[in-house]
């Protein structure tokens, strides 16, 4: 039995049940539930918060966890990251109030810094040789300045818009983070394998995320050129259609350049063409 460690409640929880979902690992009485088993995977899944997480993986309470990475780093524990999962994606920034000149991080010199993170920022201060005094609180970071308990704040920044309602700029990014899959350093061969079984799973899922099937109608005439714009996974399929001179091709394409590709098939002479979501994609 694999025990995995996933948020109880919060910005994660959804992610990472969902992401169990899609490897196909079914949760039961998941709801108001500290603690449960998968019913068609050997699966231990404790709910936590995300706090905790990093110190459980660490003393082997759990073997592995899902954490953003942030909190990770923050609580600096010995636990091995096995995978990017690519949900959660933030970033810690300083923000200091709009109206305040910043002139680069020596105007941070002697500023009261309120923030939850506090070993990445005294660490951020440091590698800049800056003197600044830390306020650590737990939430609701980006009320302190306007209500004097702090100059400057260092926080969570996803859209921006927090910091925004609060009369805030964001100035320094001290870290690029997003949800990680985290290890035990010390699994046992048998719980190894069940990760191995596991990231097997989830690489699929995350690979389908970033992939498309496509199908298009073709000219027999066109068809070499749509078929050189194709990469495929190995090459196109091609099928005759019903009308002659016609050709059905299938194929898989990467996110990054799906719409060049379907601009330039266009142009090509393809028609008909269809996208669909690939579920899974197992190479
Ligand atoms: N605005 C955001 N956009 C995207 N991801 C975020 C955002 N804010 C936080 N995260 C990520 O989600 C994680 C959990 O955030 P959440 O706000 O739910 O934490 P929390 O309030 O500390 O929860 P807990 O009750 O578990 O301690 C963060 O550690 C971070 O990795
Ligand atoms: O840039 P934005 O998109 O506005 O997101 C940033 C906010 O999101 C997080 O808080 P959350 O909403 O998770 O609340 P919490 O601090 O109470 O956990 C973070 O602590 C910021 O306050
Ligand atoms: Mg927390």
């Amino acid at each position: 039995m694999l025990r995995i460690a996933i948020q109880k409640s919060g910005r994660l929880y959804e992610d990472s049940v969902q992401l169990l979902k899609e490897c196909g690992i079914d949760l039961r009485n998941v709801k108001d539930r500290l603690r449960t088993e998968a019913d068609n995977f050997p699966l231990e899944v404790f709910f936590l918060r995300d706090d905790d997480i990093p110190q459980y993986v660490e003393d082997g309470v759990a073997d592995i966890g899902i954490v953003g990475e942030n909190v990770l780093f923050e609580k600096n524990k010995q636990a091995e990251v096995v995978e990017k999962l690519g949900f959660g994606k933030c970033r810690l920034s300083v923000a200091v109030p709009r109206g305040q000149q910043y002139e680069g991080v020596t105007s941070l010199q002697g500023k009261r810094i309120a923030t939850s993170y506090p070993f990445l920022v005294n660490t951020f201060l440091a590698k800049n040789n800056v003197q600044a005094e830390i306020h650590e609180i737990s939430g609701s970071v980006e009320i302190a300045p306007g209500i004097g308990l702090a100059d400057v704040v260092a926080d969570l920044v996803s859209s921006g818009s927090t910091l925004f309602m609060n009369g805030l700029k964001e100035v320094e990014t001290i870290l690029q983070s997003q949800s990680v899959l985290i290890k035990n350093n010390q699994l046992s061969a048998a719980q190894q394998q069940l990760l191995d079984k596991l990231l097997f799973r989830i690489r699929a899922v995350k690979k389908a995320k970033r992939t498309k099937y496509v199908l298009l109608n073709a000219p027999n005439d066109k068809l070499k050129e749509i078929i050189s714009l194709l990469p495929g996974m190995k090459s196109p399929t091609v099928l005759p259609l019903a009308e002659q001179g016609w050709s059905s091709v299938h194929s898989v394409l990467s996110e990054d350049t799906f719409w060049d590709i379907i601009e330039q098939l266009k142009a090509a002479g393809a028609q008909g063409i269809l996208v669909v979501p690939i579920e899974k994609m197992i190479i």
